[in-house]
């Protein structure tokens, strides 16, 4: 396997995806929540209540919370804890039995079912497509259903699978069938944002997909985020999908009691009690590599060519800066392949020669998942590149275990601090902690 690129340098900006460092109190932090697009609005939970018929004790008891508008709110929990339950019955899938739910001002009871279901998406696990239309169909339902024009759903159908990076000339017309597992995910989610609704109900909507592809959905839903602003509940049972996806986790135990509600960031540094510690796993330093994104790190750089300059500018490239291994691109600067000055012999053409790219991580991925593509790949660095696939520079294993140890002492300064000054939350710099209904401090 090559080694491509060795060496390292480590510069983690921020925590948790916002580019520059963590803003002091009161200097940068209201400029990067004002940057960002919100188009979602405020839920509000007051001591909700379900209690199934013929069911003893309440699946979900008494749970009162407040979700920012625009922001991704993960419920995580053990199975049967009530995560479910609590997301339907905010678009009253499930009639709560008491309790009051507010979704922008308004009672969510007061309105009729159907027509507060067409504002708010909902994507579940398995796609939830329907086999027998086409995706174009699936993806048009909800803006039929509230009557837009023919001309007007077909343009949308377009620009959300586009959004979701399906060529529509290409998928329009297909089945779900017809498309693989992640795929039928990514139409999911086109299906849900398709009316343009300010609020989506999410419930393990990436769960029967395989990992790699799953961390791709994933990046995808964050790079849509981060143009929509709308608001998301998450259900998940995966801590580190909660960690990478929220910009707020609530943990919950049984009848979806809050155990902690808090930041990523918080969570991690000060689980609130041993069940909390106990969900996040003994794998916290780890974890904390899901706080980072690719982009918050310095990448490597080693020789580039395009598939057109002549090889001779890549060997001199090579020998100048001292390097076993570059990269050709093509013309829109997307990685090809790999090559060695032993793939540059006796070449006239850097068309058609190397290895394989193998492994590709985005500028928008987690730090945990550049772990895994390079373990993956068995190799010492990897290609990262940006939204449109182009090339922007390569990540190393080096960069990653200096950016544990590195994380490792910062919170285990925080850590000290806590106790000594009862400041618990080392993810302050994004939003303070808010804990609503749960148990107080
Ligand atoms: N329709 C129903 N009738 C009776 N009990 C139900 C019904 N739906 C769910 N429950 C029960 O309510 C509790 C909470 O279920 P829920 O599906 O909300 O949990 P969850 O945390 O989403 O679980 P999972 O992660 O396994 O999906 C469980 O004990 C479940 O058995």
């Amino acid at each position: 396997m090559p080694d491509h690129a060795r060496g390292s340098s480590t510069a983690p900006r921020n925590a948790h995806g916002e580019a520059g460092p963590a803003p002091a109190a009161g200097q940068g932090a209201a400029t990067t929540t004002e940057a960002r697009r919100v188009s979602g609005v405020e839920i509000v939970l007051e001591e909700v209540t379900k209690r199934y018929p013929g069911s003893k004790t309440p699946a979900v008891d008494r749970v009162s919370m407040t979700i920012p508008a625009g922001e991704i709110v993960v419920f995580v929990g053990p199975s049967g804890c009530g995560k479910t339950t609590t997301m339907r019955m905010i678009n009253r899938l499930i009639e709560p039995t008491s309790g009051k739910i507010t979704i922008a001002g308004r009672d969510a009871l007061s309105i009729k079912p159907d027509r507060l279901r067409r504002g708010i998406g909902y994507s579940i696990q398995q796609s939830g497509l329907f086999p027998h239309m086409t995706i174009a169909q699936n993806v048009g339902m909800v803006p039929g259903l509230v009557g837009w024009k023919k001309k007007r759903i077909a343009e949308r159908v377009d620009e959300m699978l586009d959004l979701v990076g399906l060529e529509p000339d290409m998928y329009r017309e297909r089945y779900p069938r017809q498309l693989s597992g992640g795929q039928q995910q990514r139409v999911g989610v086109a299906r849900a944002l398709a009316a343009d609704p300010p609020v989506l109900l999410m419930d393990e909507p990436f769960g029967a997909v395989d990992p790699i592809t799953r961390g791709l959905l994933q990046d995808e839903l964050l790079r849509l985020q981060s143009e929509l602003g709308k608001t998301i509940v998450f259900v998940t049972h995966d801590f580190a999908e909660a960690v990478k996806l929220g910009d707020r986790i609530a943990v919950l135990g049984g009848q979806s009691k809050i155990l902690q509600y808090d930041t990523p960031e918080a969570i991690l540094a000060n689980p609130a009690d041993d069940t909390v510690a106990g969900f996040i796993g003994s794998g916290a330093s780890l974890q904390q590599l899901t706080l980072l994104r690719v982009r918050d790190v310095e990448l490597e750089h080693c020789p580039t060519a395009h598939e057109s300059d002549p090889p001779d500018q890549l060997r001199t490239a090579l020998g100048t800066r001292r390097r076993n291994w570059g990269l050709v691109l093509d013309a829109r600067n997307r990685p090809v392949a790999w090559v060695n000055r032993r793939h540059l012999d006796g070449v006239t053409s850097l068309r058609g020669i190397g290895d394989p790219i193998g492994e590709v991580v985005s500028t928008q991925s987690t730090l945990q998942d550049a772990l895994e593509a390079l373990l993956a790949a068995a190799s010492a660095s990897t290609v990262v590149t940006g939204s449109r696939g182009q090339h922007e520079g390569l990540i190393n294993i080096d960069t990653l275990i200096q950016t544990v140890r590195m994380l490792r002492e910062e919170y285990s300064d925080d850590d000290e601090d806590a106790g000594d000054e009862d400041d618990s939350s080392a993810g302050a710099s994004r939003t303070p902690p808010t804990v609503i209904g749960g148990e107080p401090e």
